[in-house]
């Protein structure tokens, strides 16, 4: 039911507060604690770098996982560190129905068609699957469609956290949707969110209008503010917040291939899994000074890639010499980096390391033990490389000389 109502899971990524539908309220909703900063609703500008020589691939933009090719510095190693274009576009209207039971669908007869503006009552309760009628839907798949479909969610963090039986029901419940053209308007800035997507083929982009809703005519779609490619996601935000789209997504290649989740299933299974991870770690980003010039919404992306992992006093967590698989955000307690014995650097909660054997693909320059319990947040190489390139040169700017008034005992 669409109302203005007051509502407190609000988008925080909405782009103006003239949006046609401020805020959707549902029925017995979940109840979605998040934050009402006002410059979350700033519009996003990219902050794609432009640095040559950068570690950082993922050429198609600012999702989770921009092109599938994780595992090495191919793509991307010479460009912008997010290899994304930006420029406007006017796009055609679509709407992603999707009702059909099985398998592979055609473009549906009806694009542009049944936009949906409201959102029917829903009883949602994601931390409640299971205790009622609610049976996640089915759609059968072929063999190939279901070795398509994995590959596109291997890297995709949201996915990544899941267990076997949660993975299971979220890949039964997607739906192929083929996307036969460029310039598809797959989700349109405030409108009401359906459906959620994962990209398995093409390259979608990301555009917000600063009034909070798409308008009409050449500049009606606002500014291309990233762009998503395979194994990438969006649609989220308007599904966890209950709240206008925040963007609009347009297919920018002439084809392409998305997977759509449907809302209900999203909220049972991704919110509650996935998604804890990034209300979690959304407040402890914000406090830390390296990533201060990130948008909110690329922080976001952040906290979908972190795990915490906890050490005991003395541990060891980076071991000199040792090839680099992992960067580290230190949430709490004291950490120390040695090197040939010498103390160089002293950490506390928000400070960051391992970043120079990511960054230039070199053995650990040291040692990082643990002084204190600490508990540090883990990016693996792959999303360091995707979502840490806007702040490349503050990491390279870091200066680590031994100081010589300190030894480690
Ligand atoms: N900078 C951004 N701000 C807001 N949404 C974004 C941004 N980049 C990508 N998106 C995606 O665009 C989607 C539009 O629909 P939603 O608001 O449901 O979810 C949004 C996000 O998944």
């Amino acid at each position: 039911m669409a109302s203005n109502s007051s509502f407190p899971g609000t988008n925080p990524f909405a782009a103006g507060a003239a949006s046609p539908f401020a805020k959707i309220s549902e029925e017995e909703e979940y109840e979605v604690a998040s934050p009402t900063d006002p410059r979350f609703r700033h519009s996003h500008t990219t902050s794609g770098g432009t640095a040559s020589r950068s570690p950082f691939s993922g050429g198609a933009g600012n999702d989770d996982n921009e092109d599938g090719s994780d595992n090495n510095n191919s793509k991307g190693s010479t460009g912008s560190l997010f290899g994304s274009s930006f420029q406007d576009r006017e796009g055609v209207g679509f709407t992603a129905d999707i009702t059909s039971t099985s398998s592979a669908q055609g473009l549906p007869n009806n694009y542009a068609m049944g936009r949906r503006t409201s959102v029917s009552a829903e009883s949602l309760n994601p931390t409640s699957s299971g205790s009622d009628s609610w049976s996640p839907p089915f759609h059968p798949k072929s063999d190939d469609q279901v070795s398509r479909l994995k590959k596109a969610v291997s890297g995709n963090f949201l996915f990544s956290h899941l267990d076997d039986e949660h993975l299971k029901t979220v890949l039964d419940a997607l739906v192929e949707k083929p996307i036969p053209a460029k310039d598809i308007k797959v989700i349109t800035q405030g409108d009401a969110g359906d459906y959620f997507y994962i990209v398995e083929e093409g390259a979608f982009g990301v555009f917000i209008h600063p009034s909070g809703a798409a308008q009409s005519g050449l500049d009606g779609l606002g500014n291309q503010v990233g762009s998503i490619g395979p194994g990438g996601s969006f649609g989220e935000l308007a599904l966890m917040y209950n709240a206008p789209r925040a963007a609009t997504i347009l297919s920018l290649d002439a084809k392409s291939t998305l997977w759509a989740l449907d809302r209900i299933t999203f909220r049972r299974i991704l919110m509650d899994s996935a998604f804890q991870r990034r209300r979690m770690y959304e407040a402890f980003l914000e406090e830390v000074p390296l990533l201060a010039s990130l948008k909110p919404y690329e922080r976001s992306k952040i906290a979908d890639a972190l795990d915490t992992i906890k050490y005991a006093a003395g541990s060891i967590i980076i071991n000199e010499g040792d090839p680099g698989d992992a960067f580290y955000l230190l949430e709490s307690g004291e950490a120390e980096a040695t090197k040939a014995g010498m103390s160089v650097k002293s950490y506390s909660r928000g400070d960051y390391f391992g970043e120079l054997a990511l960054l230039d693909d070199k053995p650990r320059a040291a040692s990082v033990i643990a002084k204190t319990d600490v508990k540090v947040a883990r990016l693996g190489r792959d999303g360091f490389k995707r979502l840490l390139g806007p702040v490349e040169q503050i990491m390279r700017r870091t200066e680590y000389d031994v100081d010589p008034s300190k030894t480690s005992p």
